[in-house]
């Protein structure tokens, strides 16, 4: 479980986050939503303890991640190409992570298959470097690292954005497989409400940093999430 415990972000006077508490269980698909600066990222960053907090907490498996090691090697991520190392290939990037995760070739072979679809022959034995890549097939690279060494959660920021139609379905096909056959948790953030109503069981509203609303009934999440942002 994932767990947010009067969480805060300040800088300076600005409170760009403000989340008194929120409990993610374990293969949960949480959705992540709200208007441009109300703090998504910032808080999936706190969880990678990648920016700290001004005051609270966010512990995986009753662990401080800003305190301890042990989640990084059960938590997975992709929240921007920074994540990435763009003077390699995607292949000799896969390469390197695998021997990072100690896996086998088989596991990488067998991990890469399940990308196939997505990749549409574009990421694999090109021998293009990373930074070459267009922006989506640099999503699809970030995306499959993210979910290499069995995680048991993965947070990614804006998936969906700048991918085409026919990758978005792929991508969205791959998260609900992989939550049914790894019970893997899932944080994903989105400004794309209908891929996220889709696949999520949950979905958190923010709000200048605040949650607003927390829906977790299927039937009344567009609904509600349509009237929040007039559409
Ligand atoms: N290093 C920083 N210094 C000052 N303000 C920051 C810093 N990082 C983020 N912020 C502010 O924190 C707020 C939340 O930003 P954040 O990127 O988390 O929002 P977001 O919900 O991910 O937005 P978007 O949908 O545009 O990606 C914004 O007002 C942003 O300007």
């Amino acid at each position: 479980m994932i767990k947010v415990e009067g969480l805060k972000k300040q800088y300076k006077e600005a409170v760009v986050l403000d989340v008194e508490a929120l409990e993610i269980p374990k293969s949960e698909c949480f959705g992540l939503v709200g208007n441009n600066g109300a703090g998504k990222t910032t808080l999936f960053r706190i969880m990678l303890d990648l920016v700290r907090a001004s005051a609270g907490k966010v512990t995986f498996e009753g662990n401080d991640v800003s305190k301890s090691e042990d989640w990084k090697s059960r938590v997975g991520a992709y929240l921007d190409e920074h994540m990435l190392l763009s003077y390699l290939t995607p292949d000799e990037y896969f390469e390197t992570l695998r021997k990072i995760y100690r896996l086998s070739e088989e596991d990488l072979k067998l991990h890469l298959e399940n990308f196939k679809e997505l990749f549409n022959d574009e990421i694999l034995g090109k021998k293009k470097y990373i930074r070459d890549l267009s922006k989506g097939n640099l999503k699809k690279v970030g995306i499959a690292a993210a979910m290499m060494g069995h995680p048991e959660a993965v947070l990614l920021d804006e998936p969906f954005e700048n991918l085409d139609p026919s990758s978005q379905n792929r991508l969205k096909k791959l998260i609900l497989q992989s939550k049914e056959n790894s019970k893997i948790t899932f944080l994903i953030s989105s400004h794309d409400l209908n891929h996220v109503t889709e696949i999520c069981d949950r979905i958190v509203l923010l709000e200048k940093g605040k949650v607003i609303k927390d829906l977790n009934e299927k039937a009344l999440m567009s609904e509600e999430l349509n009237t929040y942002f007039g559409v």
